[in-house]
């Protein structure tokens, strides 16, 4: 189920920045080339995750699940002038691909693409971070969430993508992938070192603020 109809949609994408060239381009590209396309964060979401990270001004973001790049351009946009993102995917066969649209960004040289499972890269990352997009295998939220948490600075961000899970969490499915990203959800409810807020934006964006 998608949360809002697709005139919803358009509108929402005819009332924001465009989309830049090289964004237009990726998402082309996936959507023809690349299987699981739906995976990757659009023109809206793009542009959600590119103001976010505008207002946050970050020195260092971490995001997990690079897919094709496409959200790593949108949040590197709020990059300081001598800020890094790191950005972690398991999949090498995207990586030749990925390089490429990396290469072809001005933004190229404040990005650090990662090879490898999450869980094995994240304890090698010495910064502190003051955005981290989770948006992986969902079953890990959790696992990644206790893993950066003493990495990520005070008031600093954390953003985790598919929360709403086309809708089946509000209804109370019952399946595996439902039942875990419930749990995590309720976890970071119940978590009160955090302001956290939920944005209905494409598939549930929640938005995680360190105390
Ligand atoms: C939803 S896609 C990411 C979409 C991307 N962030 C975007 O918005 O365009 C999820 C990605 O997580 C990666 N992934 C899944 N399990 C992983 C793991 N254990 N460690 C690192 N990456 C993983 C997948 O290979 C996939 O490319």
């Amino acid at each position: 189920m998608e949360l809002l109809t697709d005139d919803v949609q358009i509108y929402l994408e005819q009332h924001c920045e465009e989309e830049s060239e090289l964004l237009r381009y990726i998402s082309r590209e996936t959507h023809l080339k690349v299987p699981m396309a739906r995976m990757l964060s659009g023109h809206y979401q793009g542009r959600v995750l590119s103001f976010l990270s505008k207002i946050q001004h970050p020195d260092r973001i971490l995001e997990i699940g690079t897919y094709t790049g496409y959200a790593t351009l949108c949040l590197a946009e709020g990059l300081r002038e001598d800020g890094l993102l790191h950005t972690i995917d398991v999949n090498e066969e995207l990586e030749e691909r990925v390089r490429e649209y990396f290469n072809s960004s001005q933004l190229s040289n404040k990005i650090v693409y990662h090879i490898g499972q999450a869980v094995d890269v994240i304890p090698t990352l010495t910064d502190s971070f003051d955005l981290v997009f989770i948006d992986a295998d969902k079953k890990n939220n959790g696992t990644y969430y206790d893993m950066v948490f003493d990495k990520v600075t005070k008031g600093g961000l954390i953003i985790v993508d598919n929360v709403l899970w086309h809708g089946k969490i509000a209804m109370g499915a019952k399946d595996k992938d439902t039942q875990n990203i419930s749990t995590f959800n309720d976890k970071v409810t119940n978590d009160h070192r955090v302001e956290k807020l939920i944005l209905p934006v494409r598939d549930g964006l929640l938005i995680i603020r360190k105390l």
